[in-house]
């Protein structure tokens, strides 16, 4: 596998200078409207609307995948869908099984890759299948869906044909060179294909036709590499791959541009279509994009609140939120926690104020770059720092196995103010798989905020006990 230099105009400098994690504006609102209860959210003192985190889906699947150090395995069944239910369904358990091309198979072992993931046994024979099937599939980020369509993509193109064969968009500059990574890591000892980028800052002179049989870029770019430019002849496109739909669609204009791309293909061009999560509109999207599909699902494993201590305390202003903090801490050993804010603001004072206290501290917020924040989380979990201070969307898919004790400085709202019991159990919850115990503390600090509790623990149905930080025999106990 090779790249062509000039068709990767862009250095990774400037990928490295395109902070998407940047500051992102979120609407808040001056006067918060009444909620149900009739209490008001209320607002912190001199915050500004950009003091809030957005939820970028583009910026946390590239930390996810920046700080992954491998596989995530799961023991949660694959469900399998067929477009034809008579015929046979295959599934490997190695990669010889696969029969691939031999410089393709020493790619795959070159990567450490041993035997397929579990979306992999699946996935792979169908997506290597003659005649060439359509494919869904849905599974959890890091479960290895990226590799097996790369290995699909490898496998298809004639390199003997200079011209591209296989296309793959995806919702990033930034994700499209990462995928472009696994590509050429892949197809290493494959070096008669090449692979070419098609994002922004990548110009080609005009009237050129692009002779890599690969090529992956974002959708804006690839359309008008397919139609405005015509560096591509989307006719001769064998493979269509539209990778992180879910975030895909977060994006305005993606979807559009997609389906555009994917009208300008053959008919027998093989749709294949990926996301780690398979919301309603993610669904009615990938029906739009691959006609008669096979369908792959892999369930994410449920998180529970069963082995976790859940507490609140009871506080008036964000300092006594801190003393109550520091007494837990003078009461009970910590070996790593984590402290979630619900701003940017709130979090940088709070890891000052910690910092003062002489604890080792990391902080994570939004307006870091992405590769700031994998260099960040990577510290924490090599257990250089004892507590990160976070704030709410920053570290959401965030696995720390190791942390026992989670802070809930704020608790998790919506925008609208309405409990985010989804995060509440991301945040605290543990997989059955792992089972450890955990102690979650959250900090009440007004009315708005006691209702936020108590509407969590009706809808967990489970019991959250008032601690009184004041009293150490109290916190004490907690710890055992
Ligand atoms: N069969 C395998 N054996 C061992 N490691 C693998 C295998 N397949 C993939 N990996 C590794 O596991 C990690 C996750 O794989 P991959 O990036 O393909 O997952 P993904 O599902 O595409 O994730 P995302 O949704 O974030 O894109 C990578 O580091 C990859 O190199």
């Amino acid at each position: 596998m090779a790249t062509d230099s000039w068709a990767l105009a862009v250095d990774e400098q400037e990928a490295a200078a395109q902070s998407i994690g940047g500051l992102k504006i979120t609407e808040r609102e001056e006067n918060p409207k009444p909620q149900e209860n009739g209490t008001q959210k209320p607002v912190e003192n001199g915050d500004k609307a950009e003091d809030e985190d957005k939820d970028d889906k583009a910026a946390q699947s590239l930390l996810n995948k920046l700080i992954r150090s491998n596989l995530v395995n799961t023991t949660n069944q694959v469900e399998v869908l067929q477009r034809d239910p008579n015929s046979p369904l295959y599934s490997v358990k190695s990669f010889e099984e696969l029969r691939l091309k031999p410089q393709l198979l020493q790619g795959v072992y070159s990567m450490g890759f041993n035997r397929p993931s579990k979306i992999q046994e699946n996935a792979l024979p169908m997506m290597l299948a003659e005649p060439p099937q359509n494919l869904i599939a849905q599974s959890q980020s890091g479960t290895g869906k990226t590799a097996a369509f790369v290995l699909a993509m490898l496998s298809h193109v004639d390199p003997a044909y200079n011209w591209p064969q296989c296309l793959c968009v995806s919702p990033t500059y930034e994700l499209a060179l990462q995928t472009g990574k696994v590509i050429e890591q892949m197809g290493k000892f494959y070096p008669e294909v090449t692979l070419a980028y098609a994002i922004r800052g990548n110009k080609l002179e005009r009237g050129i036709k692009l002779q890599d049989q690969i090529v992956i870029g974002t959708p804006g770019t690839v359309l008008d590499w397919c139609s405005k430019l015509k560096f591509i002849d989307p006719r001769k496109i064998k493979v269509f791959v539209l990778d992180e739909a879910d975030v895909m669609i977060a994006t305005q204009g993606h979807q559009d541009q997609s389906i555009r791309i994917q009208r300008m293909l053959p008919k027998d061009c093989q749709m294949l279509l990926f996301s780690a999560t398979f919301e309603e509109t993610v669904w009615r999207f990938a029906q739009r994009v691959v006609p008669d599909p096979n369908i792959i699902k892999l369930k994410r494993e449920e998180e529970t609140l069963d082995t976790i201590k859940q507490y609140y305390v009871l506080c008036n202003s964000k300092e006594e939120k801190f003393t109550a903090l520091c007494n837990i801490y003078g009461a009970i050993t910590i070996a790593q926690a984590m402290i979630f804010c619900h701003t940017r603001k709130t979090a940088g004072w709070l890891a000052g104020e910690l910092s003062r206290e002489g604890h080792q501290v990391a902080l994570l917020s939004g307006e870091m770059m992405v590769e700031q924040r994998a260099a960040v989380i990577d510290r924490f979990r090599d257990g250089k720092e004892k507590v990160l201070v976070t704030t709410n969307v920053c570290a959401r898919g965030i696995d720390v196995e190791q942390v026992s004790v989670v802070i809930n400085f704020d608790l998790p709202v919506d925008k609208d103010g309405n409990p985010d019991n989804e995060t509440y159990l991301h945040r605290i919850g543990r997989t059955g798989r792992f089972g450890k115990r955990g102690l979650a503390v959250n900090m009440v600090d007004s009315k708005f905020s006691m209702n936020v509790l108590n509407r969590i623990q009706e809808h967990f149905n489970k019991k959250i006990e008032k601690l009184d930080t004041d009293d150490l025999d109290e916190i004490e106990k907690i710890g055992n």
